[in-house]
């Protein structure tokens, strides 16, 4: 766990970036630091690993205060991935990622077999490794990055904006990977974004900082959805939260109806393996437009039942056979009780909180 206690940072010129922060972070979790710029995140992430020296407070890394320790050894446990990657231009991409075991005393050799299996555990061929930076692309440099923070197997791993510099879509990409390696490693991850968007898709817990990394709310993304502390982080989280938070919402307890229901005059017609073909009414054969399986979400099935010519959502089996419909009623039966779900156990969370101290 990463404790910040009272933390403060009030810059030579007088600017406050931090003001009495009071915050912990969850070992092997994603939290991430969210809020307008200028409101203190970068300063914040960086007292962690010492970048930046507190003018008050202290930070615990499991226990022990981070001034504790000779700042080579701090970051030792500590990777650090930046905007743009930070790579080194004259270096080869293998050589960027075998840096600092290199310097640990690890084996050029051996560091380099090292970074070829990094490379592709986030999701790069093995063959760029002989290239240098500027012949990649943005997407691929920030993947550099992440391998480069990896290679020392550090516990802890501070992000800053790390994939504002890419376009949208690489920028997808590289946040599913984030979560697939996450998944794999359980590294505890601190990362810093302006963008709430990809705080609620990445954070186990998300801070929204206002100015001074005064802390607005500190919730899971389900929870900054469904009730936004104040206005400020309402704004924030803006539009469609309803909707969006239906996406933190399991699927598994709507209600199905049999595959061979009649909706509306439209009966799903299957093929000689059970698999929906497409919706059979007066007018022939309608696109099914999407199934869900185990797991989806209501998010999901909202935009199937919405899309359905049926107005009903296709469920399979994992062998792709259809097994259940989804109405709208049905779905409108579980929309209706999740919120109530969420906000109980939201009571419940912090009736616990209070008792933990
Ligand atoms: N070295 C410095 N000297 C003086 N003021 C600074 C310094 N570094 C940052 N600041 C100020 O401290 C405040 C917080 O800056 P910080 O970089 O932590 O914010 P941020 O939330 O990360 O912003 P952004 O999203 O724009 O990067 C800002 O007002 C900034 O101008």
């Amino acid at each position: 766990m990463i404790e910040f206690e009272g933390v403060t940072k009030r810059y030579p010129d007088g600017t406050v970036a931090v003001e009495d922060l009071s915050l912990k972070v969850e070992t092997g979790r994603i939290t991430v630091f969210v809020g307008p710029s200028g409101c203190g995140k970068t300063t914040a992430l960086r007292m962690i690993n010492r970048m930046i020296q507190p003018t008050s407070g202290r930070i615990l890394i499991d226990g022990d205060d981070v001034t504790s320790r000779p700042d080579a050894d701090l970051r030792r446990g500590i990777g650090y991935v930046i905007q743009g990657a930070g790579l080194f231009p004259h270096r080869t991409v293998l050589d960027n990622v075998a840096t600092v075991p290199v310097l640990q005393g690890v084996s050029r050799r051996e560091a380099r077999a090292s970074a070829r299996e990094l490379l592709e555990r986030v999701g790069l061929s093995a063959n760029l490794g002989d290239r240098y930076p500027s012949q990649l692309s943005g997407g691929q440099q920030q993947r550099v990055g992440v391998a480069r923070a990896l290679a020392a197997d550090p516990p802890v791993l501070l992000m800053d904006e790390p994939f504002s510099a890419v376009d949208p879509v690489v920028r997808d990409d590289l946040q599913q990977e984030l979560l697939r390696l996450q998944g794999d490693l359980g590294k505890t991850i601190v990362l810093v974004t302006h963008d709430i968007d990809e705080a609620i898709r990445l954070g186990d817990k998300v801070a929204v900082f206002a100015q001074g990394a005064r802390l607005a709310q500190y919730a899971a993304p389900a929870d900054l959805l469904a009730v936004p502390a104040d206005d400020f982080v309402s704004s924030l989280v803006g539009r469609d939260r309803g909707f969006r938070g239906l996406g933190f919402a399991d699927g598994a307890e709507i209600a199905l109806k049999p595959v061979g229901h009649t909706v509306d005059g439209l009966t799903l017609e299957l093929d000689a393996d059970g698999r929906p073909v497409g919706w059979r009414g007066p007018d022939g054969l309608l696109p099914t437009e999407g199934t869900f399986s185990d797991g989806a979400n209501l998010r999901t099935i909202t935009d199937l039942v919405i899309l359905s010519p049926a107005g009903a959502a296709v469920r399979v089996d994992e062998h792709g056979r259809a097994d259940g419909l989804v109405l709208v009623e049905d779905l409108a039966g579980r929309v209706r009780t999740q919120q109530r779900e969420r906000l109980a156990a939201l009571t419940q969370d912090q009736v616990e909180e209070a008792e933990a101290g």
